[in-house]
């Protein structure tokens, strides 16, 4: 592959390579810009405007304009803009995965799937538009009648990672635009093509001007964004997907608003091996949870847990598995791993095999990185829980295999973290499904499977791993207020 020119210098439809943000339904250019880069190469990709408190209020102005018309449309005509523009991302989704793959690095073909589960929430809540349904209440006064109303939040705000630039974002304008709320959407500085090639397919789908609106910011003045939104007494919602840090930075800029918060937080995932569990389809969920993305999901397996009679076994399979992994550009072809999203990520895997290692942990495969870009998938085992990697959330390809005796051992290490997002474990016995799978203290639980992420399903966590779920009939409520009318004077 040709580092010297940019992967997307040849999209099929270059109108798709947005560089300007969208406020109001205009492209604005923005005073100041910042680089968007490849994390493969370094390579430059693109500039896009670097905005601050002054177009974020723009911004909410424009969706706030925006937000009477949109709510009332019937939820029907809600639902058809939102199909088109789900038609749009599928027929376009060649050139989103390029755009997705060159900003934020993992392989072509996982690109293209996240599209299509991006795609996919905003199909589920085109649907679920429609099935907003109130409700009345048996009175018990005959003179009155109890009706009850579901109506729209207003102004909804939505803060994304870098990880999944599309699904991350579509997660949470779909079920807003759905209920009848306009968003303003500050994605990730890493990742803002992503969302500006979303943006540019809502307009073709005819989003009224204000609806979905995209303000980019670098690291810094995402700060001064993410102020403005949260002070603002015009957002009434504020979804954020990213660190737990963060998070409670958000959460208390929020707090004089009184705004619904939807938080999806940092996790640190258990993975469960039992004596009795299919040790094949246990690799099999091992990779997927763990290396998907290089390791940076919110939803990877952090650490496992192998009872002792499967130990050596397992990690056997495991590192046949992950000695398989081609790491690379995600552009070539055959490359299963890409590059980590930069330094830091790389470093931080660095700094958690080198203290497990300090406290006796050893490397059975992997354990290096390549160059500053990647890192080599990695296989621990005599691990423990005083290692850091037990305790924080790596975010890297690293799977260190701790070994346990009996079913409560671990059960209550795997509930020893203050997060509570994903947990996944395996066994052939149905009793034990349902004891470890009502003892474990998380909101998702990956039973003999990897991969559980879908929007049919309620996606989040428990304690510090966030509040709220995303994702089906569920994840449409946090943007909906519910209203009750009493009717009296009913026998007059
Ligand atoms: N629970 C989930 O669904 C989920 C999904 C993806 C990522 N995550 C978590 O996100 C983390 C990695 O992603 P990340 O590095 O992008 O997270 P991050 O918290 O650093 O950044 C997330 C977003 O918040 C913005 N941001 C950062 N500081 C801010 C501030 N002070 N005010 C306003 N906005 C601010 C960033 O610009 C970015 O858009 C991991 O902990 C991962 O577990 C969770
Ligand atoms: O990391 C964040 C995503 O939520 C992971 S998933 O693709 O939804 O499982």
């Amino acid at each position: 592959m040709d580092m010297k020119t940019s992967p997307i210098a040849t999209l099929n439809d270059a109108g798709l390579l947005k560089t300007q943000a969208l406020i109001g339904g205009e492209w604005i250019a923005g005073a100041a810009h910042f680089d968007v880069n490849d994390p493969a190469t370094g390579l430059k990709l693109a500039e896009v405007p670097n905005l601050g408190t002054p177009e974020t209020l723009d911004a909410i102005a424009a969706a706030d304009k925006a937000w009477p018309a949109w709510r009332a449309k019937t939820a029907k005509e809600r639902h058809a803009v939102m199909m088109k523009w789900f038609s749009l991302i599928v027929a376009n989704a060649d050139d989103l995965a390029r755009i997705l793959t060159a900003e934020q690095g993992k392989p072509l073909a996982e690109a293209r799937g996240e599209v299509v589960y991006g795609a996919s929430f905003i199909e589920w809540f085109a649907e679920e538009a429609k099935r907003v349904y109130g409700e009345t209440i048996p009175t018990t006064d005959n003179g009155k009648r109890y009706i009850i109303l579901k109506q729209p939040v207003g102004v909804c705000a939505a803060i994304t990672p870098w990880n999944f630039p599309i699904a991350m974002i579509t997660r949470k304008v779909a079920p807003a635009l759905a209920a009848g709320c306009p968003v303003v959407i500050k994605p990730a500085e890493q990742t803002p093509l992503s969302a500006l090639a979303l943006a540019e397919l809502a307009q073709r789908a005819g989003m009224p001007a204000g609806v979905l609106n995209v303000v980019t910011a670098d690291g810094a003045n995402s700060v001064l964004v993410g102020k403005a939104l949260c002070e603002s007494d015009a957002v009434r919602h504020l979804s954020f997907t990213g660190s737990t840090e963060v998070g409670r930075i958000l959460m208390r800029q929020c707090a004089p608003t009184i705004k619904k918060l939807s938080l999806e937080l940092g996790g640190n995932a258990p993975f469960i091996v039992f004596d009795d569990a299919d040790i094949d389809s246990a690799v099999e969920g091992a990779m997927i949870s763990k290396y998907r993305n290089a390791g940076q999901t919110c939803v990877c397996a952090n650490r496992f847990y192998v009872q002792e009679g499967v130990y050596e076994t397992f990690i056997a399979r495991l590192t046949e598995k992950a000695r398989g992994i081609k790491v690379g550009n995600g552009f070539e072809p055959g490359i299963n791993q890409g590059p980590m999203i930069d330094g830091n990520a790389v470093a931080k895997v660095e700094a958690h095999i080198s203290d497990a290692l300090a406290k006796g942990a050893r490397v059975v495969v992997g354990g290096a990185r390549i160059d500053d870009r990647f890192f080599t998938p990695t296989v621990l085992a005599d691990v423990s829980s005083e290692m850091l990697c037990t305790k924080e959330e790596t975010f890297g390809p690293l799977a260190p295999v701790m070994k346990f005796r009996t079913e409560a051992e671990a059960v209550a290490l795997a509930n020893a973290t203050e997060f509570g997002l994903a947990s996944y474990f395996y066994t052939r016995d149905v009793g034990r499904i349902f004891r470890v799978g009502e003892a474990l203290e998380y909101g998702m639980v990956g039973i003999n499977t990897g991969l559980i992420s879908t929007a049919e399903v309620p996606f989040g966590g428990f304690k510090q791993s966030g509040l709220g779920r995303e994702g089906s009939h569920q994840g449409i409520e946090d943007y909906l207020e519910v209203k009750y009318l009493c009717l009296g004077d009913i026998g007059k």
